[in-house]
């Protein structure tokens, strides 16, 4: 039986080659898929066949993904973390250089002259318009220092900046990788307040959605340059073009082309080219392309948002696999419907993380479909799979 792996966008050879026939076929939107790999397809506006096991995304964001409807169904959804941070870190990099230079408006500038005997006069005339400031001693604010804000800091003060950085969810192990010299603020109007360029890098969620908006904006330091790299509706776009027209905003620099901002002098926008290297692609692709596998023909689990990671060595051909709702009795049902089958466990791990739990059993003997079929009908089973063992396994 070959594993049918549905792909959308454009993912890196270097990862789809690891799906080795015959135990993989994988194709364009393939029906009954068994699992989806794609990159910013938006995978919420779509039917997910009830054949989908999991779902992975070769990048950062999962806000393209329905992942509470997909928690509820018991599939996880996997992700890329740190793949393609330092794509996006150099990008940023380059965003700052072009706020601090005017380098956008100063091309712009040079391309509009026409061909004429003073042109090289116009040319010295026209470039105090677009005198700019160096970065040494000028101050970086950094909205989210996880995989990306992190090396945004580091290489910003390698570039002699003062990096003021806000994140109330900062994790240990992203914290401890922080340089000392990065202070902490107290809050987003802090990181405005004192920041000649503010950079976002937190995920789009309901926290996150229109983060940066009117009042904020209103004490952010006067000629203050914006950049967001992370996703569109983190800022209001509406307040972000007044703030711009009120001269308190000197550019907004972001990676989110919209009707809304084409045109807008003050404005710079990217076609979404942060993670777009071959490096970022090939990271991205090759990570979540084991972690899918894994997941395909052991059961484990490794980066996925919505599920705890789970590994256990296989001692068994007959290996289970149990999504779950993370509430009291769950393992002692499962282990009493087995033990009534006949059923020996030989091994058995069991983790959970915020709702959701995962089980994996690898039992001494066969489970009938029927053992199945009444596991899954327990109260908070969400799904269930069993995983007989193929040929060159991903581990
Ligand atoms: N432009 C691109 O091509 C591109 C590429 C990669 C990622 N991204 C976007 O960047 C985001 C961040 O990527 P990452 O790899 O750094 O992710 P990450 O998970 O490593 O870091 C996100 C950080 O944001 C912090 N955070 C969450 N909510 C916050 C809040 N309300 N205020 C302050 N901090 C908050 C988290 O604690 C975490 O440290 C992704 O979710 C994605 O949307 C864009
Ligand atoms: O969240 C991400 O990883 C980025 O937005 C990259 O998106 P892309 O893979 O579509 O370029």
């Amino acid at each position: 039986m070959a594993y049918r792996v549905a792909v959308y966008n454009a993912i890196s050879a270097s990862g789809l080659g690891r799906f080795a026939a015959p135990h993989y076929a994988v194709g364009k939107a393939l029906a009954d898929a068994d699992a989806i790999l794609l990159r910013s397809h938006a995978l919420q506006l779509s039917e997910i066949p009830a054949t989908v096991k999991a779902i992975a995304r070769a990048g950062a964001g999962v806000n393209n993904i329905p992942v509470d409807e997909m928690s509820k169904r018991g599939v996880p959804v996997f992700n890329a973390p740190g793949a393609n941070a330092n794509a996006v870190k150099e990008l940023v990099i380059a965003a700052v250089l072009l706020a601090a230079r005017n380098v956008v408006p100063a091309i712009g500038y040079v391309q509009s002259l026409a061909a004429s005997p003073d042109f090289e006069k116009r040319v010295e005339d026209g470039k105090k318009q677009f005198a700019g400031v160096e970065l040494p001693g000028r101050t970086l604010g950094i909205i989210g220092l996880g995989a990306i804000g992190g090396l945004v800091a580091e290489t910003a003060i390698r570039l002699g900046m003062k990096v003021t950085g806000y994140d109330p969810e900062i994790t240990v192990d992203n914290a401890w990788r922080l340089p000392g010299s990065v202070k902490r603020a107290a809050s987003i109007e802090d990181v405005l307040k004192s920041s000649d360029f503010v950079t976002i890098h937190v995920p789009l969620n309901n926290h996150t959605r229109h983060m940066i908006g009117r009042e904020r904006l209103a004490v952010a330091k006067k000629g203050m340059a914006l950049l967001n790299f992370s996703r569109d509706a983190v800022v209001d776009e509406e307040a972000v073009l007044a703030s711009i027209a009120d001269k308190r905003l000197r550019a907004y620099i972001c990676d989110f082309p919209s009707p809304k901002l084409q045109g807008h002098a003050g404005v710079v926008t990217l076609p979404h080219l942060g993670a777009s290297t071959e490096e970022a692609e090939e990271n991205c692709a090759v990570m979540v392309v084991d972690q899918l596998k894994a997941f395909l023909e052991e059961g484990s689990v490794a980066n996925a948002v919505n599920f705890p990671s789970v590994e256990m060595a296989r001692e068994s051909p007959h290996r289970i696999a149990i999504a779950n709702a993370n509430v009291p009795n769950m393992v002692g049902q499962i282990s009493t419907t087995m033990a009534q089958a006949g059923l020996n466990i030989h091994n058995m791990v069991n983790k959970s993380k915020g709702e959701m739990a995962y089980t994996l059993v690898d039992l001494d003997s066969e489970a009938a479909p029927d053992l199945l079929a009444r596991i899954a009908h327990i109260p908070g089973v969400l799904s269930i799979r069993a995983i007989p063992p193929i040929s060159g396994s991903a581990k």
